[in-house]
Protein backbone atom coordinates (compact mmCIF):
# COMPACT_ATOMS: atom_id res chain seq x y z
CA UNK A 1 0.00 0.00 0.00
CA UNK A 2 0.93 3.45 -0.53
CA UNK A 3 2.46 5.27 2.12
CA UNK A 4 0.30 8.00 2.55
CA UNK A 5 2.84 9.97 4.46
CA UNK A 6 5.08 10.20 1.79
CA UNK A 7 2.77 10.34 -0.90
CA UNK A 8 1.05 13.84 0.73
CA UNK A 9 4.68 15.02 1.18
CA UNK A 10 5.70 14.22 -2.09
CA UNK A 11 2.70 15.50 -3.74
CA UNK A 12 2.03 18.55 -1.42
CA UNK A 13 5.59 19.81 -2.52
CA UNK A 14 4.70 19.27 -5.94
CA UNK A 15 1.13 21.39 -5.78
CA UNK A 16 2.98 23.65 -2.91
CA UNK A 17 -0.18 26.54 -2.70
CA UNK A 18 -2.57 24.77 -5.45
CA UNK A 19 -6.36 25.27 -4.44
CA UNK A 20 -9.24 24.78 -6.14
CA UNK A 21 -12.17 26.97 -5.89
CA UNK A 22 -13.35 25.68 -3.12
CA UNK A 23 -10.44 25.83 -1.00
CA UNK A 24 -9.97 22.03 -0.96
CA UNK A 25 -6.45 21.42 -0.92
CA UNK A 26 -6.15 17.53 -1.87
CA UNK A 27 -2.89 16.55 -3.26
CA UNK A 28 -2.63 16.20 -6.99
CA UNK A 29 0.02 15.47 -9.39
CA UNK A 30 -0.01 16.39 -13.10
CA UNK A 31 -0.57 13.71 -15.84
CA UNK A 32 0.32 15.20 -19.00
CA UNK A 33 -0.65 14.38 -22.75
CA UNK A 34 1.64 14.37 -25.40
CA UNK A 35 0.44 17.90 -26.88
CA UNK A 36 1.13 18.88 -23.03
CA UNK A 37 4.68 18.19 -22.36
CA UNK A 38 5.55 19.10 -25.56
CA UNK A 39 3.80 22.44 -24.86
CA UNK A 40 5.62 22.80 -21.40
CA UNK A 41 9.31 21.59 -23.34
CA UNK A 42 8.53 24.04 -25.98
CA UNK A 43 8.07 26.69 -23.28
CA UNK A 44 11.21 25.72 -21.69
CA UNK A 45 13.18 25.68 -24.52
CA UNK A 46 12.13 29.10 -26.34
CA UNK A 47 12.77 30.82 -22.82
CA UNK A 48 16.21 29.98 -23.30
CA UNK A 49 16.78 28.20 -19.87
CA UNK A 50 17.35 24.56 -21.35
CA UNK A 51 18.01 23.49 -24.80
CA UNK A 52 16.35 19.89 -26.45
CA UNK A 53 20.03 18.41 -26.64
CA UNK A 54 20.17 19.10 -22.63
CA UNK A 55 17.02 17.51 -21.87
CA UNK A 56 17.47 14.56 -23.68
CA UNK A 57 20.96 14.06 -21.49
CA UNK A 58 19.41 14.48 -18.65
CA UNK A 59 16.43 12.16 -19.73
CA UNK A 60 18.86 9.40 -20.73
CA UNK A 61 20.49 10.01 -17.44
CA UNK A 62 17.70 9.91 -15.88
CA UNK A 63 16.69 6.21 -17.17
CA UNK A 64 20.33 5.11 -16.16
CA UNK A 65 19.45 6.50 -12.55
CA UNK A 66 15.84 4.44 -12.07
CA UNK A 67 17.78 1.09 -13.77
CA UNK A 68 20.23 1.20 -10.98
CA UNK A 69 18.00 2.18 -8.33
CA UNK A 70 15.40 -0.38 -9.48
CA UNK A 71 18.23 -2.97 -9.59
CA UNK A 72 21.18 -1.98 -7.68
CA UNK A 73 22.86 -5.31 -8.31
CA UNK A 74 23.05 -3.78 -12.08
CA UNK A 75 24.95 -0.02 -10.72
CA UNK A 76 28.47 0.90 -12.11
CA UNK A 77 30.23 3.63 -12.20
CA UNK A 78 31.51 5.05 -14.94
CA UNK A 79 35.15 3.93 -15.86
CA UNK A 80 38.05 6.40 -15.45
CA UNK A 81 38.18 8.70 -17.98
CA UNK A 82 35.22 7.12 -20.07
CA UNK A 83 33.41 10.90 -19.54
CA UNK A 84 31.92 11.45 -23.40
CA UNK A 85 33.78 8.19 -25.02
CA UNK A 86 34.96 5.46 -24.62
CA UNK A 87 35.44 3.49 -21.44
CA UNK A 88 39.24 2.38 -21.55
CA UNK A 89 39.76 -0.68 -20.15
CA UNK A 90 41.61 -0.52 -16.73
CA UNK A 91 43.79 -3.63 -15.86
CA UNK A 92 43.12 -4.86 -12.37
CA UNK A 93 40.44 -7.67 -11.44
CA UNK A 94 38.14 -4.39 -9.86
CA UNK A 95 37.83 -2.45 -12.81
CA UNK A 96 34.03 -1.45 -14.23
CA UNK A 97 34.68 -4.02 -17.29
CA UNK A 98 35.96 -6.86 -15.38
CA UNK A 99 32.99 -6.32 -12.87
CA UNK A 100 30.79 -5.91 -15.94
CA UNK A 101 32.26 -9.60 -17.50
CA UNK A 102 31.53 -11.11 -14.44
CA UNK A 103 28.27 -9.92 -13.90
CA UNK A 104 27.51 -10.18 -17.39
CA UNK A 105 25.84 -6.95 -17.91
CA UNK A 106 24.29 -6.36 -20.81
CA UNK A 107 22.39 -3.95 -23.23
CA UNK A 108 20.45 -4.32 -26.05
CA UNK A 109 18.67 -0.76 -26.83
CA UNK A 110 16.33 -0.38 -29.38
CA UNK A 111 16.02 2.83 -30.62
CA UNK A 112 12.93 4.38 -32.62
CA UNK A 113 13.14 7.39 -35.59
CA UNK A 114 12.26 9.84 -33.16
CA UNK A 115 13.46 11.97 -29.87
CA UNK A 116 12.35 8.62 -27.44
CA UNK A 117 14.81 6.84 -29.94
CA UNK A 118 17.40 9.97 -29.42
CA UNK A 119 16.67 9.04 -25.84
CA UNK A 120 18.17 5.25 -26.06
CA UNK A 121 21.43 7.04 -28.03
CA UNK A 122 22.41 8.69 -24.92
CA UNK A 123 21.33 5.06 -22.55
CA UNK A 124 24.00 3.54 -24.59
CA UNK A 125 26.64 5.75 -24.19
CA UNK A 126 25.98 6.24 -20.73
CA UNK A 127 25.58 2.26 -19.81
CA UNK A 128 29.04 1.72 -22.37
CA UNK A 129 31.00 4.45 -20.57
CA UNK A 130 30.24 2.69 -17.88
CA UNK A 131 31.63 -0.77 -19.02
CA UNK A 132 28.64 -2.47 -20.44
CA UNK A 133 28.15 -4.64 -23.41
CA UNK A 134 25.95 -2.57 -25.30
CA UNK A 135 24.34 -3.43 -28.72
CA UNK A 136 22.42 -0.61 -30.59
CA UNK A 137 19.50 -1.30 -32.94
CA UNK A 138 17.49 1.27 -34.65
CA UNK A 139 14.18 0.96 -36.29
CA UNK A 140 13.96 3.73 -39.09
CA UNK A 141 16.38 5.72 -41.29
CA UNK A 142 19.34 7.74 -39.41
CA UNK A 143 19.05 10.16 -41.90
CA UNK A 144 15.47 11.46 -40.88
CA UNK A 145 16.22 11.35 -37.47
CA UNK A 146 15.52 14.98 -35.74
CA UNK A 147 18.11 16.96 -34.84
CA UNK A 148 18.86 15.72 -31.01
CA UNK A 149 18.02 12.66 -31.89
CA UNK A 150 20.53 12.33 -34.63
CA UNK A 151 23.43 14.11 -32.87
CA UNK A 152 23.44 11.66 -29.61
CA UNK A 153 23.27 8.89 -32.57
CA UNK A 154 26.68 10.35 -33.90
CA UNK A 155 28.00 10.56 -30.85
CA UNK A 156 27.17 6.93 -30.07
CA UNK A 157 28.77 6.26 -33.34
CA UNK A 158 32.22 7.18 -32.15
CA UNK A 159 31.88 4.46 -29.69
CA UNK A 160 29.74 1.55 -31.15
CA UNK A 161 28.01 0.20 -33.73
CA UNK A 162 24.28 0.65 -34.78
CA UNK A 163 22.39 -2.19 -36.40
CA UNK A 164 19.36 -1.99 -38.61
CA UNK A 165 16.66 -3.14 -36.73
CA UNK A 166 14.59 -6.10 -38.42
CA UNK A 167 13.04 -9.57 -38.07
CA UNK A 168 16.26 -11.99 -37.45
CA UNK A 169 17.31 -11.00 -34.37
CA UNK A 170 13.95 -12.38 -32.86
CA UNK A 171 15.34 -15.55 -31.70
CA UNK A 172 19.22 -14.20 -30.93
CA UNK A 173 19.80 -15.97 -27.69
CA UNK A 174 22.30 -13.99 -26.76
CA UNK A 175 19.18 -11.51 -25.24
CA UNK A 176 18.25 -14.55 -22.36
CA UNK A 177 21.51 -13.69 -20.43
CA UNK A 178 21.30 -12.85 -16.54
CA UNK A 179 21.30 -9.19 -15.75
CA UNK A 180 20.86 -7.93 -19.18
CA UNK A 181 18.91 -5.09 -20.18
CA UNK A 182 16.37 -4.42 -22.93
CA UNK A 183 16.00 -1.30 -23.25
CA UNK A 184 12.76 0.05 -25.38
CA UNK A 185 13.28 3.18 -26.62
CA UNK A 186 11.45 2.71 -30.01
CA UNK A 187 8.60 5.14 -29.64
CA UNK A 188 6.91 7.57 -26.76
CA UNK A 189 5.10 10.40 -26.92
CA UNK A 190 5.08 10.79 -30.70
CA UNK A 191 3.30 7.35 -31.41
CA UNK A 192 0.65 8.00 -33.79
CA UNK A 193 -0.05 4.91 -35.73
CA UNK A 194 0.22 1.36 -35.36
CA UNK A 195 3.14 -0.28 -35.05
CA UNK A 196 3.01 -2.12 -38.57
CA UNK A 197 6.03 -4.05 -39.46
CA UNK A 198 4.74 -7.01 -37.27
CA UNK A 199 8.36 -9.08 -38.40
CA UNK A 200 10.56 -6.22 -36.77
CA UNK A 201 8.77 -6.39 -33.58
CA UNK A 202 7.87 -9.99 -33.33
CA UNK A 203 10.63 -11.06 -31.28
CA UNK A 204 9.72 -8.43 -28.94
CA UNK A 205 6.86 -9.47 -28.46
CA UNK A 206 8.17 -12.58 -27.84
CA UNK A 207 10.48 -12.29 -25.85
CA UNK A 208 8.20 -10.04 -23.04
CA UNK A 209 5.09 -12.59 -23.84
CA UNK A 210 7.74 -15.31 -22.50
CA UNK A 211 8.94 -13.26 -19.52
CA UNK A 212 5.61 -12.62 -18.72
CA UNK A 213 4.07 -16.28 -19.26
CA UNK A 214 3.75 -18.07 -15.87
CA UNK A 215 5.34 -21.26 -16.91
CA UNK A 216 8.85 -19.17 -17.12
CA UNK A 217 8.17 -16.72 -13.93
CA UNK A 218 12.09 -18.07 -12.01
CA UNK A 219 12.88 -20.28 -14.94
CA UNK A 220 16.32 -21.49 -14.95
CA UNK A 221 16.97 -19.19 -18.67
CA UNK A 222 16.54 -16.47 -17.65
CA UNK A 223 14.97 -13.10 -19.46
CA UNK A 224 16.44 -9.66 -19.75
CA UNK A 225 14.64 -7.01 -17.80
CA UNK A 226 13.01 -4.87 -20.18
CA UNK A 227 13.03 -0.73 -19.64
CA UNK A 228 10.63 1.74 -22.08
CA UNK A 229 11.73 4.73 -22.20
CA UNK A 230 9.02 7.19 -21.27
CA UNK A 231 5.92 4.99 -22.57
CA UNK A 232 6.00 1.39 -23.42
CA UNK A 233 6.04 1.42 -27.41
CA UNK A 234 2.78 0.73 -28.75
CA UNK A 235 0.41 2.55 -25.97
CA UNK A 236 -0.57 5.47 -26.82
CA UNK A 237 0.57 8.39 -24.20
CA UNK A 238 -3.03 9.59 -24.33
CA UNK A 239 -5.02 7.14 -23.72
CA UNK A 240 -2.82 3.93 -22.37
CA UNK A 241 -4.78 2.21 -25.38
CA UNK A 242 -2.85 0.30 -27.59
CA UNK A 243 -3.14 1.21 -31.90
CA UNK A 244 -4.59 -1.56 -33.74
CA UNK A 245 -3.94 -1.73 -37.59
CA UNK A 246 -7.14 -0.15 -39.26
CA UNK A 247 -6.63 -3.69 -42.13
CA UNK A 248 -7.65 -6.86 -40.38
CA UNK A 249 -5.99 -9.22 -38.92
CA UNK A 250 -5.40 -7.20 -35.71
CA UNK A 251 -2.19 -8.53 -34.94
CA UNK A 252 -0.82 -6.08 -32.69
CA UNK A 253 2.51 -5.20 -31.48
CA UNK A 254 3.86 -3.86 -27.94
CA UNK A 255 6.41 -3.89 -25.61
CA UNK A 256 5.30 -4.77 -22.12
CA UNK A 257 7.92 -3.69 -19.69
CA UNK A 258 9.39 -4.04 -15.98
CA UNK A 259 10.07 -0.44 -15.44
CA UNK A 260 8.95 2.65 -17.39
CA UNK A 261 11.35 6.04 -16.46
CA UNK A 262 9.27 9.33 -17.90
CA UNK A 263 10.37 12.64 -17.66
CA UNK A 264 8.95 15.74 -15.42
CA UNK A 265 5.24 14.13 -15.18
CA UNK A 266 3.58 10.95 -15.86
CA UNK A 267 1.47 10.87 -18.97
CA UNK A 268 -2.24 10.41 -18.65
CA UNK A 269 -1.18 6.79 -20.84
CA UNK A 270 0.64 5.71 -17.83
CA UNK A 271 -2.68 5.09 -15.78
CA UNK A 272 -5.44 5.04 -17.75
CA UNK A 273 -6.67 1.59 -19.85
CA UNK A 274 -4.48 -1.34 -20.16
CA UNK A 275 -1.09 1.59 -19.87
CA UNK A 276 -0.04 0.49 -16.51
CA UNK A 277 -0.42 -3.44 -17.72
CA UNK A 278 2.14 -2.88 -19.93
CA UNK A 279 4.32 0.06 -18.17
CA UNK A 280 5.23 -2.41 -15.19
CA UNK A 281 6.10 0.08 -12.70
CA UNK A 282 6.63 3.74 -13.75
CA UNK A 283 9.61 5.99 -12.58
CA UNK A 284 8.99 9.53 -13.22
CA UNK A 285 12.53 11.69 -13.22
CA UNK A 286 13.09 15.57 -13.12
CA UNK A 287 14.32 16.62 -16.11
CA UNK A 288 14.72 20.28 -14.69
CA UNK A 289 11.81 21.89 -16.61
CA UNK A 290 10.49 24.28 -14.78
CA UNK A 291 7.26 23.69 -12.03
CA UNK A 292 5.85 27.21 -12.45
CA UNK A 293 5.88 27.70 -15.89
CA UNK A 294 3.31 30.29 -17.22
CA UNK A 295 1.69 27.40 -19.85
CA UNK A 296 0.87 25.61 -17.07
CA UNK A 297 -0.70 28.67 -15.07
CA UNK A 298 -3.09 28.89 -18.02
CA UNK A 299 -3.80 25.63 -18.53
CA UNK A 300 -4.46 24.15 -15.21
CA UNK A 301 -8.19 23.26 -15.70
CA UNK A 302 -7.05 21.45 -19.20
CA UNK A 303 -4.26 19.14 -17.03
CA UNK A 304 -5.89 16.21 -15.80
CA UNK A 305 -4.52 15.48 -12.52
CA UNK A 306 -4.38 11.93 -10.11
CA UNK A 307 -6.01 12.12 -7.34
CA UNK A 308 -3.35 11.10 -4.77
CA UNK A 309 -4.70 12.32 -1.00
CA UNK A 310 -6.88 14.21 0.29
CA UNK A 311 -6.91 17.17 2.39
CA UNK A 312 -7.06 16.02 5.89
CA UNK A 313 -7.81 19.08 7.69
CA UNK A 314 -11.04 19.03 5.59
CA UNK A 315 -11.84 15.47 5.99
CA UNK A 316 -11.49 16.29 10.24
CA UNK A 317 -14.13 17.50 11.80
CA UNK A 318 -13.64 20.91 14.02
CA UNK A 319 -14.54 21.05 17.30
CA UNK A 320 -17.91 22.70 18.57
CA UNK A 321 -19.54 21.14 15.56
CA UNK A 322 -23.31 19.50 16.36
CA UNK A 323 -24.59 16.96 14.28
CA UNK A 324 -26.34 19.89 11.95
CA UNK A 325 -23.33 21.38 10.78
CA UNK A 326 -22.27 18.02 9.51
CA UNK A 327 -25.27 17.65 7.07
CA UNK A 328 -28.32 15.13 6.45
CA UNK A 329 -28.11 12.95 3.95
CA UNK A 330 -31.12 11.55 2.84
CA UNK A 331 -30.72 8.01 0.94
CA UNK A 332 -33.80 6.35 -1.12
CA UNK A 333 -34.09 3.07 -0.67
CA UNK A 334 -36.02 -0.04 -2.92
CA UNK A 335 -38.92 -2.15 -1.93
CA UNK A 336 -38.76 -4.88 0.13
CA UNK A 337 -36.54 -7.75 -0.15
CA UNK A 338 -34.26 -4.72 -2.06
CA UNK A 339 -33.32 -2.36 0.75
CA UNK A 340 -29.79 -3.82 1.16
CA UNK A 341 -28.47 -1.23 -1.18
CA UNK A 342 -29.55 1.45 0.31
CA UNK A 343 -28.73 0.73 3.66
CA UNK A 344 -25.00 0.14 2.52
CA UNK A 345 -24.91 3.19 1.02
CA UNK A 346 -26.33 4.69 4.27
CA UNK A 347 -23.91 3.25 6.27
CA UNK A 348 -21.34 4.67 4.25
CA UNK A 349 -23.01 8.03 4.34
CA UNK A 350 -22.59 7.98 8.13
CA UNK A 351 -18.97 6.84 8.96
CA UNK A 352 -17.93 9.16 5.98
CA UNK A 353 -18.97 11.86 8.45
CA UNK A 354 -22.56 13.20 7.43
CA UNK A 355 -24.32 14.38 11.22
CA UNK A 356 -27.23 12.71 10.22
CA UNK A 357 -28.39 10.11 7.42
CA UNK A 358 -32.26 9.23 7.15
CA UNK A 359 -32.90 6.65 4.33
CA UNK A 360 -36.62 7.08 3.11
CA UNK A 361 -38.33 3.48 2.49
CA UNK A 362 -41.37 2.20 1.06
CA UNK A 363 -44.09 1.74 3.67
CA UNK A 364 -43.98 -1.89 2.75
CA UNK A 365 -40.15 -1.87 3.34
CA UNK A 366 -40.51 -0.35 6.97
CA UNK A 367 -40.25 -3.07 8.95
CA UNK A 368 -37.38 -4.77 7.06
CA UNK A 369 -35.28 -1.52 7.02
CA UNK A 370 -35.99 -1.04 10.48
CA UNK A 371 -35.10 -4.23 12.15
CA UNK A 372 -31.69 -3.55 10.31
CA UNK A 373 -30.53 -0.07 11.40
CA UNK A 374 -29.56 1.73 14.14
CA UNK A 375 -28.13 5.11 14.74
CA UNK A 376 -29.66 5.30 10.79
CA UNK A 377 -32.96 7.34 10.79
CA UNK A 378 -36.09 6.37 8.51
CA UNK A 379 -38.49 8.15 7.01
CA UNK A 380 -41.60 6.53 5.12
CA UNK A 381 -41.63 8.01 1.81
CA UNK A 382 -44.56 6.38 -0.33
CA UNK A 383 -43.99 8.59 -3.57
CA UNK A 384 -42.61 11.20 -5.56
CA UNK A 385 -45.15 13.62 -3.47
CA UNK A 386 -43.70 12.28 -0.16
CA UNK A 387 -40.65 12.63 -1.23
CA UNK A 388 -41.04 16.48 -2.77
CA UNK A 389 -43.06 17.04 1.31
CA UNK A 390 -39.86 15.45 2.83
CA UNK A 391 -37.27 17.86 0.57
CA UNK A 392 -39.24 20.85 1.97
CA UNK A 393 -37.07 20.22 4.99
CA UNK A 394 -33.96 22.11 3.87
CA UNK A 395 -31.55 20.41 6.45
CA UNK A 396 -31.71 17.32 3.78
CA UNK A 397 -29.16 19.15 2.07
CA UNK A 398 -27.86 16.09 -0.16
CA UNK A 399 -29.61 12.78 -1.69
CA UNK A 400 -28.29 9.66 -2.70
CA UNK A 401 -29.99 7.74 -4.98
CA UNK A 402 -30.39 4.50 -7.24
CA UNK A 403 -29.07 1.78 -5.94
CA UNK A 404 -32.02 -1.13 -6.23
CA UNK A 405 -34.01 1.56 -6.57
CA UNK A 406 -36.18 0.01 -9.42
CA UNK A 407 -36.90 0.90 -12.46
CA UNK A 408 -40.60 1.39 -13.06
CA UNK A 409 -42.63 4.93 -13.07
CA UNK A 410 -42.74 5.68 -9.82
CA UNK A 411 -38.98 5.32 -9.20
CA UNK A 412 -38.34 7.50 -12.52
CA UNK A 413 -40.74 9.87 -10.08
CA UNK A 414 -38.53 9.86 -7.65
CA UNK A 415 -35.56 10.86 -9.47
CA UNK A 416 -37.51 13.37 -11.13
CA UNK A 417 -38.83 14.60 -7.82
CA UNK A 418 -35.07 14.54 -6.22
CA UNK A 419 -33.44 16.43 -8.96
CA UNK A 420 -36.43 19.05 -9.01
CA UNK A 421 -35.08 19.57 -4.89
CA UNK A 422 -31.81 20.93 -6.37
CA UNK A 423 -29.83 19.65 -3.76
CA UNK A 424 -26.84 17.94 -3.67
CA UNK A 425 -26.83 14.34 -5.50
CA UNK A 426 -25.53 11.50 -6.35
CA UNK A 427 -27.09 9.17 -8.76
CA UNK A 428 -26.13 5.59 -9.22
CA UNK A 429 -27.32 2.20 -10.75
CA UNK A 430 -31.16 2.35 -11.17
CA UNK A 431 -30.89 6.21 -11.54
CA UNK A 432 -28.64 6.14 -14.22
CA UNK A 433 -30.39 3.88 -16.26
CA UNK A 434 -33.89 5.60 -15.74
CA UNK A 435 -32.19 8.63 -16.84
CA UNK A 436 -30.60 7.10 -19.71
CA UNK A 437 -34.35 6.11 -21.35
CA UNK A 438 -35.98 9.62 -20.65
CA UNK A 439 -34.41 12.63 -22.06
CA UNK A 440 -36.68 14.61 -19.99
CA UNK A 441 -35.46 13.64 -16.67
CA UNK A 442 -31.92 13.36 -17.86
CA UNK A 443 -32.96 17.00 -18.75
CA UNK A 444 -33.43 17.64 -14.89
CA UNK A 445 -29.66 17.31 -14.37
CA UNK A 446 -27.90 20.30 -12.47
CA UNK A 447 -24.66 21.26 -10.98
CA UNK A 448 -24.96 19.95 -7.62
CA UNK A 449 -25.29 16.25 -8.76
CA UNK A 450 -22.57 13.19 -9.92
CA UNK A 451 -23.51 10.69 -11.88
CA UNK A 452 -20.98 7.48 -10.89
CA UNK A 453 -21.69 4.64 -14.00
CA UNK A 454 -19.68 1.80 -14.15
CA UNK A 455 -18.65 0.67 -17.87
CA UNK A 456 -22.23 -0.52 -18.70
CA UNK A 457 -24.02 2.41 -17.18
CA UNK A 458 -22.01 5.13 -19.01
CA UNK A 459 -22.82 2.90 -22.20
CA UNK A 460 -26.12 3.49 -21.84
CA UNK A 461 -26.23 7.08 -20.83
CA UNK A 462 -24.20 8.02 -23.41
CA UNK A 463 -23.62 5.64 -26.35
CA UNK A 464 -22.24 7.82 -28.72
CA UNK A 465 -19.26 9.12 -26.54
CA UNK A 466 -18.67 5.19 -25.63
CA UNK A 467 -18.67 4.08 -28.80
CA UNK A 468 -16.02 6.11 -29.45
CA UNK A 469 -14.18 5.07 -26.62
CA UNK A 470 -14.85 1.44 -27.23
CA UNK A 471 -13.89 1.52 -30.89
CA UNK A 472 -10.45 -0.16 -31.48
CA UNK A 473 -8.25 3.18 -32.01
CA UNK A 474 -5.97 2.97 -35.26
CA UNK A 475 -4.21 6.30 -34.91
CA UNK A 476 -2.70 8.33 -32.10
CA UNK A 477 -3.89 10.60 -30.05
CA UNK A 478 -6.37 8.08 -29.13
CA UNK A 479 -9.57 9.08 -27.97
CA UNK A 480 -9.22 8.38 -24.15
CA UNK A 481 -11.33 7.89 -20.87
CA UNK A 482 -10.50 11.23 -19.92
CA UNK A 483 -11.66 12.21 -23.40
CA UNK A 484 -14.81 10.41 -22.48
CA UNK A 485 -15.81 11.68 -19.17
CA UNK A 486 -15.15 15.00 -19.84
CA UNK A 487 -17.41 15.34 -22.99
CA UNK A 488 -20.46 13.41 -20.62
CA UNK A 489 -19.74 15.91 -18.05
CA UNK A 490 -20.18 18.92 -20.30
CA UNK A 491 -23.32 17.34 -21.87
CA UNK A 492 -25.00 16.49 -18.38
CA UNK A 493 -24.21 19.58 -16.87
CA UNK A 494 -22.55 18.00 -13.76
CA UNK A 495 -19.70 15.86 -12.34
CA UNK A 496 -19.17 12.34 -14.10
CA UNK A 497 -17.92 9.70 -12.29
CA UNK A 498 -16.95 6.98 -14.60
CA UNK A 499 -15.60 3.40 -12.10
CA UNK A 500 -13.11 1.31 -12.86
CA UNK A 501 -9.39 0.67 -12.24
CA UNK A 502 -9.04 3.63 -13.47
CA UNK A 503 -11.49 5.69 -12.51
CA UNK A 504 -11.90 9.29 -13.91
CA UNK A 505 -13.99 12.36 -12.58
CA UNK A 506 -14.82 14.92 -14.43
CA UNK A 507 -16.76 18.16 -14.24
CA UNK A 508 -18.37 20.07 -17.03
CA UNK A 509 -15.72 22.83 -17.23
CA UNK A 510 -12.92 20.07 -18.02
CA UNK A 511 -11.58 19.93 -14.91
CA UNK A 512 -10.94 16.07 -14.48
CA UNK A 513 -8.65 13.79 -12.00
CA UNK A 514 -8.23 10.48 -12.12
CA UNK A 515 -8.07 7.82 -8.95
CA UNK A 516 -6.01 5.08 -9.66
CA UNK A 517 -6.25 1.45 -7.99
CA UNK A 518 -3.48 0.60 -9.90
CA UNK A 519 0.21 -0.24 -9.56
CA UNK A 520 0.81 0.22 -5.42
CA UNK A 521 -2.79 1.04 -5.14
CA UNK A 522 -4.49 -2.32 -6.87
CA UNK A 523 -7.23 -3.58 -4.94
CA UNK A 524 -9.19 -6.17 -7.76
CA UNK A 525 -10.74 -7.25 -4.50
CA UNK A 526 -12.71 -4.03 -4.85
CA UNK A 527 -15.05 -5.63 -7.86
CA UNK A 528 -17.68 -7.02 -4.98
CA UNK A 529 -21.10 -6.89 -5.37
CA UNK A 530 -22.65 -3.99 -3.47
CA UNK A 531 -19.31 -2.36 -3.66
CA UNK A 532 -20.45 0.89 -5.73
CA UNK A 533 -23.42 1.36 -3.04
CA UNK A 534 -21.00 2.03 -0.65
CA UNK A 535 -18.84 4.51 -3.14
CA UNK A 536 -23.02 6.20 -3.58
CA UNK A 537 -23.01 6.78 0.43
CA UNK A 538 -19.28 7.95 0.84
CA UNK A 539 -20.31 10.32 -2.16
CA UNK A 540 -23.93 11.57 -0.57
CA UNK A 541 -21.84 11.37 2.89
CA UNK A 542 -19.50 14.28 1.92
CA UNK A 543 -22.29 16.20 -0.65
CA UNK A 544 -23.66 16.36 3.05
CA UNK A 545 -20.63 17.12 4.64
CA UNK A 546 -20.20 20.39 2.31
CA UNK A 547 -17.98 19.19 0.03
CA UNK A 548 -18.22 20.25 -3.51
CA UNK A 549 -19.38 17.56 -6.30
CA UNK A 550 -16.28 17.47 -8.10
CA UNK A 551 -14.13 17.00 -4.55
CA UNK A 552 -17.05 15.04 -3.22
CA UNK A 553 -16.43 12.29 -5.68
CA UNK A 554 -12.65 12.38 -5.45
CA UNK A 555 -12.36 11.80 -2.13
CA UNK A 556 -15.04 8.99 -1.81
CA UNK A 557 -13.66 7.21 -4.28
CA UNK A 558 -9.84 7.73 -3.30
CA UNK A 559 -11.24 6.88 0.45
CA UNK A 560 -13.19 3.57 -0.91
CA UNK A 561 -9.69 2.63 -2.76
CA UNK A 562 -8.50 3.51 0.82
CA UNK A 563 -10.99 1.06 2.71
CA UNK A 564 -10.32 -2.00 -0.03
CA UNK A 565 -6.36 -1.92 0.38
CA UNK A 566 -7.29 -1.85 4.14
CA UNK A 567 -8.78 -4.70 4.37
CA UNK A 568 -7.29 -6.62 1.94
CA UNK A 569 -8.67 -9.56 -0.33
CA UNK A 570 -11.90 -11.32 1.44
CA UNK A 571 -13.66 -8.25 0.97
CA UNK A 572 -17.50 -8.02 1.15
CA UNK A 573 -18.85 -4.88 0.49
CA UNK A 574 -20.61 -4.42 3.87
CA UNK A 575 -16.45 -4.15 5.11
CA UNK A 576 -16.17 -1.18 3.06
CA UNK A 577 -17.19 1.37 5.36
CA UNK A 578 -15.78 -0.35 8.65
CA UNK A 579 -12.21 0.20 7.08
CA UNK A 580 -12.61 3.92 7.27
CA UNK A 581 -12.21 4.31 10.57
CA UNK A 582 -8.61 3.10 10.93
CA UNK A 583 -8.05 5.08 7.24
CA UNK A 584 -9.42 8.50 9.01
CA UNK A 585 -7.18 7.52 12.27
CA UNK A 586 -4.13 7.09 9.91
CA UNK A 587 -4.52 10.15 7.74
CA UNK A 588 -5.54 12.68 10.79
CA UNK A 589 -2.56 11.33 12.82
CA UNK A 590 -0.09 12.38 10.30
CA UNK A 591 1.75 15.77 11.15
N1 LIG B 1 13.50 17.68 -26.72
C1 LIG B 1 12.46 16.90 -26.57
O1 LIG B 1 11.44 17.10 -27.21
C2 LIG B 1 12.57 15.75 -25.64
C3 LIG B 1 12.00 14.56 -25.98
N2 LIG B 1 12.15 13.50 -25.22
C4 LIG B 1 11.83 12.18 -25.77
O2 LIG B 1 11.24 12.31 -27.03
C5 LIG B 1 10.05 11.57 -27.12
C6 LIG B 1 9.13 12.24 -28.07
O3 LIG B 1 9.82 12.36 -29.27
P1 LIG B 1 9.09 12.45 -30.66
O4 LIG B 1 8.07 13.50 -30.60
O5 LIG B 1 10.14 12.55 -31.67
O6 LIG B 1 8.29 11.10 -30.76
P2 LIG B 1 8.75 9.58 -30.71
O7 LIG B 1 10.20 9.43 -30.65
O8 LIG B 1 7.93 8.95 -29.69
O9 LIG B 1 8.24 8.99 -32.10
C7 LIG B 1 8.05 9.82 -33.22
C8 LIG B 1 8.55 9.16 -34.46
O10 LIG B 1 8.02 7.88 -34.63
C9 LIG B 1 7.29 7.80 -35.84
N3 LIG B 1 6.20 6.90 -35.58
C10 LIG B 1 5.15 7.08 -34.76
N4 LIG B 1 4.41 5.96 -34.69
C11 LIG B 1 5.03 5.05 -35.47
C12 LIG B 1 4.78 3.71 -35.83
N5 LIG B 1 3.74 3.08 -35.35
N6 LIG B 1 5.61 3.07 -36.63
C13 LIG B 1 6.68 3.67 -37.13
N7 LIG B 1 6.99 4.96 -36.85
C14 LIG B 1 6.17 5.63 -36.04
C15 LIG B 1 6.91 9.21 -36.16
O11 LIG B 1 6.67 9.37 -37.53
C16 LIG B 1 8.13 9.95 -35.68
O12 LIG B 1 9.16 9.82 -36.63
C17 LIG B 1 9.55 11.48 -25.72
O13 LIG B 1 8.74 10.34 -25.54
C18 LIG B 1 10.84 11.40 -24.93
O14 LIG B 1 11.27 10.05 -24.86
C19 LIG B 1 13.09 13.53 -24.11
O15 LIG B 1 14.34 13.35 -24.66
C20 LIG B 1 13.08 14.85 -23.40
C21 LIG B 1 13.35 15.94 -24.38
K1 LIG C 1 9.53 3.64 -25.51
Amino acid sequence: MADSRNTIKKTSKRLKGVRNENFVAEFMTELLSAAQMRAIEQAAIESGEVTGLELMERAGQGVVEAIFAEWPELAVSPAAGGEGGVAPRPAGPDSPQDICEQKKLRAVVLCGPGNNGGDGFVVARLLKERGWEVEVFLYGDAGKLPPDAKANYERWLEMGEVTEYDGEFWMDPSIYREDSVLVDALFGTGLTRPVENFNAFGWVTQLTEWRLSPENRGAAYPAPRVVSVDMPSGVCADSGRRLYSADPPFDLEEISADLTVTFHSKKLGHVLAVGPYYSGKVVVQDIGLCEDHEWRKANWKQIAKQFDAPFVGLLAKGYGGHKYSHGHALILSGRPGRTGAARMAARGALRIGAGLVTLAVPPAAQAEVAAQVTAIMLRRVGDATALTKVLEDARFNAIGLGPALGLDAGAAALVAAALEAGRASVLDADALTLLAQDAALFSKLHENCVLTPHAGEFRRLFPDIAAKLETAPVQGPAYSKVDAVREAAKRAGCVVLFKGPDTVIAAPDGRCSINSAQYERAAPWLATAGSGDVLTGFIAGLLARGFAPQSAAETAAWLHVECALEFGPGLMAEDLSEQLPKVFRRLLSQP
